[in-house]
């Protein structure tokens, strides 16, 4: 039987926001086969197990613009924290069109499931590098584009996640629909600065780049210990922590990685004690084993 495997992606990295994300390696699989004649899932939790589940929902689009009309049975297995800002929704959308190419004579191309995935989340951020691997930029123009951009890799990456859940519908619906030009100016130097300082390993460029005036400000008060976590992170590590995605993970980007003392600072000092994810990027993306 075909095996879905895709990453979780943290997304806007900072001053990127609805633009470049990158891939981690911590991953949702899915193991599918058809089914006669309803869908039947496995190991879902009971309040995901409904026709609205987004697996199933981009199962059944990819299916349909390759012309066929089906069922699919699918075993669940998946390490990504769901509505924490590590893209469990591009996840189960990337995995679901995968899913129609792996049960099926014809295929959807890369492209074809991108802008799929993407008229689906709405934002390419996370749909990107979920599909492709890496880093990425990707934007709207005529039609969804991406494309995947270089990445030093003495870059590690640690993955903080707190016990509560911000929805990422919840989390676009609390930023402003309009911003001062000076901070629109700088986000996007900011952006182009972040991409080259992730090229060339540049940590000082990083942290100087890293800067966002489009959402960090705002989500920032929606996660409890936000000031506590990003002192104790970039003092230990002289690297820089980012809101993953809407949140409420938090993306520490470090050239060395997070002591045990600072994790054990970070655990005793947070209640329920946030878990921390030693993550590297995933350079493949989704795939099909
Ligand atoms: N393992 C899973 N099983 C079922 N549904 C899931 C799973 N992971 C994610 N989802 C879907 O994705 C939604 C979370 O999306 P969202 O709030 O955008 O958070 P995230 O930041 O994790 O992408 C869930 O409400 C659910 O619909
Ligand atoms: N650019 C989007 C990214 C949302 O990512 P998620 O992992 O939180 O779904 C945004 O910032 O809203």
């Amino acid at each position: 039987m075909p095996i879905i495997k895709v990453p979780a992606t943290s997304a806007n990295l900072g001053p990127g926001f609805d633009c470049l994300g990158i891939a981690l390696d911590l991953y949702d699989t899915f193991t599918v086969t058809k089914a006669e004649s309803k869908d039947v899932l496995h190991n879902v939790e009971e309040k995901y197990c409904t026709p609205d589940n987004l697996f199933l929902q981009a199962y059944h689009k990819g299916a349909e613009k390759l012309g066929y009309s089906d069922y699919i049975e699918a075993e669940f297995a998946c390490d990504i924290p769901i509505s924490r800002g590590l893209g469990s929704s591009a996840a189960m959308i990337i995995s679901g069109l995968l899913a129609a190419n792996a049960l099926h004579e014809k295929k959807l191309t890369k492209d074809e499931i991108f802008q799929l995935a993407c008229d689906m989340e709405g934002h390419p951020d996370n749909a990107a590098p979920a599909l492709a691997g890496g880093f990425c930029a990707a934007m709207h123009g005529t039609a969804w584009t991406m494309t995947k951009l270089p990445l030093d890799p003495s870059f590690v990456f640690t993955a903080l996640v707190p016990d509560f859940a911000v929805e990422t519908k919840k989390a676009r619906a609390i930023l402003p629909d309009s911003y001062p030009r000076k901070e629109a100016a700088a986000n996007i130097g900011h952006a182009i600065f972040l991409a080259k300082a992730l090229e060339t390993g540049n940590m000082d460029l990083l942290k100087q780049a890293s800067k966002d005036y489009l959402h960090e400000p705002y989500r920032s008060q929606l996660i409890t210990d936000f000031d506590k976590i990003k002192d104790i992170t970039e003092t230990d590590t002289d690297g820089h922590l980012f809101i993953s995605g809407s949140g409420s993970t938090c993306l520490l980007v470090s050239a060395r990685p997070l002591s045990k003392q600072a994790q054990d600072e970070i655990s005793a000092r947070t209640s329920p004690a946030w878990k921390i994810y030693s993550l590297h990027c995933d350079r493949d993306g989704g795939r099909i084993l």
